[in-house]
């Protein structure tokens, strides 16, 4: 008889997934990816359920990678209701599954997952698209994804400056605090943005929280949140005036606010640039659009699992 299914919790995957292995990986499954068939990446767009009277979401995100051997699904929630209470606005759960038989392996934690990929992911962006000798660092919002995408940046490039701001300045100062004694709170998204190298939006924000005026020449900003049609986290004047970069054309191109009503034209995939098809515009400024990937989910699940092996 096959094996029950492993349950892999929080502790468990935090334990065993690093920023270094994980980074590496995930750049070689956004070069995949970008392949189409030829990269062995099947991932179809996500199905997104609204649970209307609750103001929340629930996404279903499958993917396989042949090269990864990964098949999963991830099951992740979005209530931004649920700010300051028990429950975080985000909770994840991933089914990992055995390629080759179709049987389930593990049911795993996918929060902790869904915070650091995410992040590995704009570290990745930062890697090809940043200007070089980046030195400030700029962070818009104090929440989860916050937290992970200073962790992931300041463990692999050198910055002498981060700010940061979110919604209210106790959580901006709670941030800095908990960050260390490189970070300094700002009144203002503009007093934090003006003069960064790196700018990161990463908000429930549903209206621009970022105005291209305020965006140094040959910044880089990735976006994170406004991940619906209708949500904005940035301005037109800074998606018209940007090369803008995605993770996928598809899923940005159905999904994100950003790109759907500001008209911008999509430059490249990630993925793209990892493959060498698409070039880096370093020079000039651009924005990543991270809307976030199962295949991403996938190959972090399976490295946690074979981790604990
Ligand atoms: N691209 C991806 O792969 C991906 C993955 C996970 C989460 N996300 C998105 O990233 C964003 C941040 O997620 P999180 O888990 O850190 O959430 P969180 O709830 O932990 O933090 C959200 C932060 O945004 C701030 N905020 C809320 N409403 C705001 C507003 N109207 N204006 C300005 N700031 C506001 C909050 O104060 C908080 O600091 C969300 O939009 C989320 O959906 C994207
Ligand atoms: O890829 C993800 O996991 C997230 C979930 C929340 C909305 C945006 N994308």
């Amino acid at each position: 008889m096959a094996n029950l299914p492993t349950y892999i919790g929080a502790e468990q995957v935090q334990s065993v997934l690093r920023y270094d292995a994980l980074v590496a990986r995930l750049e070689v499954a956004l070069g995949r990816f970008s392949l189409g068939a030829a990269g062995g990446v099947v991932q179809p767009l996500r199905a997104i359920v609204p649970v209307s009277p609750h103001s929340g979401w629930l996404l279903v995100m499958p993917a396989y990678s042949a090269g990864d051997e990964a098949l999963a699904t991830k099951l992740v929630t979005s209530y931004s209701g649920n700010a300051g209470g028990p429950f975080p606005t985000h909770q994840a759960t991933i089914l990992l599954l055995d390629p080759a038989n179709g049987s389930l392996r593990a049911i795993m934690d996918g929060r902790i997952i869904t915070d650091m990929r995410t992040a590995a992911v704009s570290a990745i962006a930062t890697k090809y698209l940043s200007p070089p000798e980046s030195r400030i660092l700029c962070i818009l919002g104090a929440g989860a994804q916050a937290h992970s995408h200073y962790q992931v940046l300041m463990q692999m490039f050198h910055f002498d400056e981060v700010r940061v701001w979110s919604q209210t300045w106790e959580s901006a100062e709670r941030f800095a605090g908990a960050a260390g004694g490189a970070v300094t709170p700002r009144r203002s998204a503009e007093e934090a943005a003006r003069g960064a190298d790196v700018i990161v939006t990463v908000t429930m924000a549903t209206d621009p929280v970022l105005r291209g005026a305020w965006v140094k020449p040959g910044a880089l900003v990735n976006v994170v949140g406004a991940n619906r049609p209708t949500w904005r986290e940035v301005d037109d004047d800074l998606m018209q005036s940007a090369v803008i970069y995605v993770d996928c054309r598809e899923a940005a191109s159905r999904e994100s606010g950003d790109i759907i009503l500001s008209g911008a034209n999509i430059f490249a995939e990630l993925g793209e640039v990892i493959n060498g098809s698409k070039p880096a515009h370093r020079e000039k400024t651009t924005v990543f659009k991270s809307q976030g990937l199962a295949v991403e989910d996938a190959v972090a699940a399976k490295l946690v699992y074979d981790s604990l092996q």
